[in-house]
């Protein structure tokens, strides 16, 4: 049966999720409730030119929202709202003289969220220097005299300013949240949540593109020794250490992920059976000759490789390779076994 509640929640999440496509759904929605009204008015009064235009920013925002919906992409409705609306903006200040530049202050602040900050400055300039100069070939077009365009512009660029220095101190913490939230705080390595996504990602993109991925999940081992003994501070900084030692033996499209506690995996594109064993034997005897303890002694890893299979869920592919590193554990540690 259909559940509206679980529907309800999913559609939800999906906006509390998507920063771009929350402001885009808005937006339509501020522009279908507050501009059709206008639209049917101008029209029945017969002001074609601005009913027009109006109705024309109507279809296009309820057009922009299906779409960033459907597709997924924010971007091309993004920029494709902005234009239209920085051009109705101007049919309509040109048509309606002072009672059209109204509109002019919140779509200055719309169009921030709607594109990037550099963008939506370029847009604001463009839609305040062609009214400006409609109104000097045209005066009185649109503004009653010079000292009143220059208030508006003046009050424009105010607004706009604020709506920058707001978009981009936004956009820097949604950034940073990002970063923080995708990251292991200690080993600065993928953590368990992005590399679920990954791996799913992974799987869809084997079906539809028939890539080649890989994993090698590995384990430090005797790492509970290695706290006791020396103490959880050098614990921790061999963690640390670990990470660049691999990353620099990877390539860029390649990513490390802390699978939780002592235990990495690493993520590998467009890899075959014939190399990954040798990849990830020279990951295992690279990490014994550089990361050390404070009295010189090696550290050493176990590691499972795994091929994603056919059809497979990531889930089991994983497994595989949990399987393979229990193996190399169990057959005496500091090895690699391929997964079955
Ligand atoms: N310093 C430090 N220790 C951690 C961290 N996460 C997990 N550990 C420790 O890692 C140790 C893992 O111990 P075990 O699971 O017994 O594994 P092991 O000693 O490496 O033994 P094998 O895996 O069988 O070789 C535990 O003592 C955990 O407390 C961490 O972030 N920092």
């Amino acid at each position: 049966m259909f559940n509206r509640g679980t529907l309800l929640e999913r559609l939800g999440n999906k906006l509390k999720q998507d920063f771009y496509l929350a402001m885009i759904t808005l937006v339509g929605a501020i522009i279908a409730s507050f501009v059709t009204p206008y639209a049917i008015y101008r029209l029945y009064t017969g002001n074609l030119v601005v009913g027009i235009a109006d109705l024309i920013i109507v279809i296009s925002a309820i057009s922009a929202v299906i779409y960033a919906w459907r597709t997924g992409d924010t971007v091309k409705p993004g920029q494709f709202l902005a234009l239209i609306f920085c051009i109705g903006a101007g049919i309509v200040c040109i048509s309606l003289g002072i009672n059209g530049l109204f509109w002019v202050y919140p779509l200055l602040v719309f169009i921030f969220f709607l594109v990037s900050a550099r963008r939506a400055v370029i847009l604001s300039l463009m839609l305040l220097f062609t009214l400006a100069m409609v109104d000097l070939a045209w005066p009185s077009l649109i503004f009653v005299n010079h000292y009143q365009m220059t208030s508006f512009l003046v009050t424009s660029f105010v607004c706009s300013f604020f709506a920058y220095v707001f978009a981009y101190r936004a956009q820097l913490q949604r950034n940073e949240l990002k970063q923080l939230a995708s990251i292991d705080s200690l080993t600065g390595a993928g953590n368990r949540h992005t590399l679920n996504q990954e791996l799913e990602q992974a799987v869809l993109l084997k079906q539809k593109l028939q890539s080649r991925f890989a994993v090698i999940l590995f384990d430090l081992d005797f790492f509970k020794q290695i706290n006791d003994n020396y103490g959880h501070k050098v614990g921790d900084e061999t963690l640390i250490r670990l990470v660049p030692i691999i990353s620099g033996m990877i390539r860029q499209t390649d990513q490390v992920f802390r699978f939780g506690g002592e235990e990495f995996l690493v993520l590998l594109r467009d890899m075959d059976t014939q190399n990954l064993l040798p990849l990830a034997e020279k990951i295992r005897s690279g990490v014994e000759q550089k990361l050390r303890l404070p009295d010189g002694k090696a550290v050493t890893l176990s590691a499972g490789v795994a091929i994603l299979e056919e059809n497979e869920h990531w889930e089991q592919w994983l497994h595989r390779a949990d399987m393979a590193l229990y193996q190399a554990k169990h057959n005496g540690r500091n090895q690699v076994i391929a997964a079955a």
